[in-house]
């Protein structure tokens, strides 16, 4: 296993650049399965779960084809060839390393009528039903049962019908699939609470290109037409949304006080303007400007003290949940107390003990971790990445405690952040990975 091996306390200085956003990656790639020929999508992350959902999709019988490079600064292009597909089925060996892989329910469906698909394994916080995904089918004619901890679905006549649907909560999840699944149903679909994240929008507008009649991305009422094909296509990944997010809290935390920390190849809109207004309130000057092609660049201003600033998360254009570990950092470093609730996944707190053993002051009451601020130093410890993002918190954490801070199963950290040392290493962090043997290293339970 590797782990992250941190000597903290050091500034950051240069720039960062962002890659493909993993979360529409995902989505664009399940979308890819409902055309019969080969789609093309540049801006792809290279990642873990790029990895593991190409294997997903080359069960099918489906041809990927992925070519990274190791130079991180430069996008990645991938084909996917659907016009092979011949196996409706998501086997659990790869569905259970990665949620997202639920999406083949719907890009099945959508392209066969029928589907095989493993339940989404063991979670990394408390419950993560997909409840809704299998209503959602329901509603657009699909039967439905579940089978040795398989959902197997057909659309009666091997098409399904335009249905309705009401979302209850928002599940950016359900929404990507059931789209997945209407856009090729007989008829027309209503889609009431959708989801408005930009993953939803730019896959719902890759899905438009290929041929899709979908109206309302980004509100809260999705209404399609379904039409009977859809046409392959060329077509480019947003930028990554949390890395952005990450990369400003890593900016505030690290760089020198009037100096400048630059982020490149960054879509800010796509942050909501919840995160941005509160980024604003802790006092850290930051600044949208051109960068290379269609995306920006933010800088970001050191400063001498950060103001506490409370934060909660809500669906888009809310405070992103996947941002609230990393923020908990940030206001470690605070003036003062603030606040962070997590209303979306309102136990989403296992990186807390381990914030705590680098010596942080922080309270979880029900939904809310309460965070005492700067006055408590935070210093170098072993700990234990649990999820992607509580693994990015830690290595935010290990950036200004003072001494060695060891961050172990970075395995999470792999799913979603791209080559993350050799890019922190570039803009000075002294950080490097290391293989360890777990079961015998000293002072860790196996
Ligand atoms: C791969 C991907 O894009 N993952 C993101 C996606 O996860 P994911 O799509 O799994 O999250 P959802 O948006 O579905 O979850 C939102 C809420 O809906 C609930 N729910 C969801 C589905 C369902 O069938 N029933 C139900 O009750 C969940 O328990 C949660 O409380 O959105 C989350 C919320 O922004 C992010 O943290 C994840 O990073
Ligand atoms: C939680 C995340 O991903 P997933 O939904 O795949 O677990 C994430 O990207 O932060």
């Amino acid at each position: 296993m590797d782990k992250l091996v941190i000597q903290g306390g050091g500034d950051l200085r240069g720039s960062l650049h962002v890659g493909g956003s993993k979360n529409t990656a995902l989505p664009l790639m399940a979308a890819a399965v409902l055309a019969d020929g080969v789609t093309t999508i540049h801006n792809m992350p290279v990642l873990k779960d790029v990895a593991t959902f190409s294997n997903v999709i080359r069960v099918t019988g489906c041809k990927v084809t992925w070519e990274p490079d190791d130079d991180p600064s430069t996008p990645e292009t991938i084909t996917i060839d659907g016009s092979s597909i011949h196996h409706f089925e998501a086997p659990y060996d790869l569905v259970k390393q990665m949620r997202a892989s639920f999406y083949m329910l719907g890009a099945l469906l959508g392209r066969g009528g029928t589907a095989r698909v493993s339940l989404p394994g063991g979670c990394a916080w408390g419950p993560r039903p997909v409840d809704l995904h299998i209503k959602g089918m329901e509603a657009l004619g699909a039967e439905v049962r579940e089978e040795a901890g398989y959902v197997i679905a057909e659309a009666p006549g091997g098409r399904l019908k335009g249905g309705h649907m009401r979302f209850e909560p928002v599940s950016v999840g359900a929404t990507i699939n059931v789209l997945l699944a209407a856009v090729t149903a007989e008829g027309e679909s209503v889609l009431e609470n959708v989801a408005a994240e930009p993953d939803v929008v730019v896959f719902g507008q890759m899905l438009q290109k290929m041929g899709a009649r979908i109206e309302g991305l980004g509100t809260d009422t999705i209404t399609v037409q379904g039409v009977e094909k859809l046409n392959p296509v060329e077509f480019t990944n947003c930028p990554d949304r949390i890395e952005l997010g990450t990369y400003m809290i890593a900016a505030a935390l690290a760089t020198p006080a009037r100096e400048t920390f630059r982020i490149t190849g960054a879509e800010p809109e796509h942050l909501g303007p919840e995160f941005t207004e509160k980024f604003r309130q802790t006092g850290v000057p930051f600044r949208v400007v051109d960068g290379e092609g269609d995306w920006s660049t933010v800088e970001v201003e050191g400063v001498d003290a950060i103001r506490p600033v409370s934060v909660e998360t809500a669906p888009f254009p809310g405070f992103a949940t996947d941002l609230q570990a990393q923020w908990t950092v940030l206001m470690t470093q605070a003036d003062g107390p603030s606040t962070v609730r997590d209303t979306i996944y309102t136990d989403r707190f296992k990186h807390i003990p381990e914030l705590r053993r680098l010596g942080a002051d922080l309270k979880v009451t029900g939904d809310t971790v309460h965070v005492s601020g700067k006055a408590r130093p935070l210093s170098g410890a072993t700990v234990m990445s649990t999820d992607l993002r509580a693994s990015v918190s830690l290595v935010l954490a290990g950036m200004v405690a003072s001494g060695e801070t060891n961050v172990l199963r970075v395995y999470h950290l792999d799913r979603g952040y791209e080559r993350l040392e050799h890019k922190l290493q570039k803009a000075g962090v002294d950080i490097v990975r290391e293989q360890y043997d777990e079961a015998h290293a000293e002072g860790v339970a196996a």
